[in-house]
């Protein structure tokens, strides 16, 4: 099984223990799912698509993606450019980003049809986020959405989180219509109730999974921090409890590591309901610990 992450890793510049010191690391949502899906499904073949630029960070950047056992044979190399980059501040375990990136090289990643078609021939599962649809301009937005529905009707499954990021987009309007067209090319979905709850007006997650099936999306599960995730799955309803941490370190990446969970399941051929399990063991531990990568036990 090879699964193919669509997306932007950024340099991430995460707070220390000592007040004022941050450490230089490389994240962002979807790369983040492709590395813990490397460490939960070491079986399976885990692939990203982006784009770098052709200086020092980027090299490390692609070194710091093979490092993480993902092929990076589908970033493309953009002369000229260089990687965003992300700060993250910390408030009681919540965290705000600021973010350098408007000019980043991944925002070019759906530049090339042709390369784009060629990546998801040879994946079985392809994944993408509202923050791959935020950072492209309109006619990079098409071109994704057409090859992701392409792939789609060849077969492939393909998934996706909202990840609502207001800031990468001109108005909440603009936000909420792109993102329901990403659930219309999508066989899972995977939002954050907060969030949706935020944009769509949601009542409660049953309204946000109910959204996300009426767009044509047949699975959706739907995380709500430490209260219980509801999935349904091809018309069965179900509800899986988390055990919430008492002291809630850093929460980034808590959705981004959860997704890994479920793709180890469907990668591996397990119920979606043993991946919603994987899914909340794997983020509970992410949140215990600083920055978006952080060293996983055997889940
Ligand atoms: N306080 C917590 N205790 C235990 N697990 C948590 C807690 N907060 C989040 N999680 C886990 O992380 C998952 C994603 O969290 P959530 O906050 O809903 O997503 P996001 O990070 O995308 O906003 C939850 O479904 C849950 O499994
Ligand atoms: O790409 C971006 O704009 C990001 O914000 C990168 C962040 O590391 C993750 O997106 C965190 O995502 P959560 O799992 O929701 O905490």
């Amino acid at each position: 099984m090879r699964v193919l992450c669509i997306g932007e890793c950024m340099a991430e510049l995460a707070p220390s223990d000592v007040a004022g010191d941050f450490r230089l690391g490389f994240a962002g949502d979807t790369f983040n799912t492709a590395w813990y899906l490397a460490r939960l499904a070491p079986q399976a073949d885990v692939a990203y698509f982006s784009a770098v630029g052709d200086d020092a960070i980027s090299n490390d950047m692609r070194t710091f993606i093979r490092a993480g056992d993902i092929d990076d044979t589908d970033v493309q190399t953009r002369a000229g450019r260089t990687v965003g980059l992300y700060m993250i501040a910390l408030k009681d375990g919540e965290r705000s980003f600021s973010y350098w990136r408007g000019q980043s090289a991944a925002r070019t990643l759906a530049d090339d049809p042709a390369a784009l078609a060629n990546a998801m021939d040879r994946a079985d599962v392809i994944y993408f986020s509202g923050i791959t649809l935020g950072i492209l301009d309109p006619a990079g937005r098409d071109t994704l959405l057409e090859a992701l529905a392409n792939a789609r009707a060849n077969g492939k499954t393909i998934a996706f989180d909202p990840n609502l990021r207001p800031k990468l987009w001109a108005n909440g309007e603009e936000m909420t219509a792109q993102i329901m067209r990403g659930a219309a090319v999508s066989d899972i979905a995977l939002p954050s109730f907060e969030d949706e709850a935020d944009w769509f007006g949601d009542a409660d997650p049953q309204a946000t999974a109910n959204r996300y099936l009426g767009a044509g999306c047949p699975s959706v599960v739907v995380k709500n921090g430490a209260a219980d995730v509801l999935y349904v799955d091809q018309g069965q309803w179900g509800t899986v409890t988390v055990a919430a941490l008492d002291i809630v370190i850093d929460t980034t990446a808590a959705g981004d590591s959860f997704n890994a969970g479920v793709f180890a399941a469907i990668v591996t051929g397990q119920p979606l309901d043993k991946g919603i399990h994987t899914a909340c063991t794997l983020s509970r531990q992410v949140i215990g610990h600083k920055g978006a990568l952080v060293p996983v036990d055997a889940t």
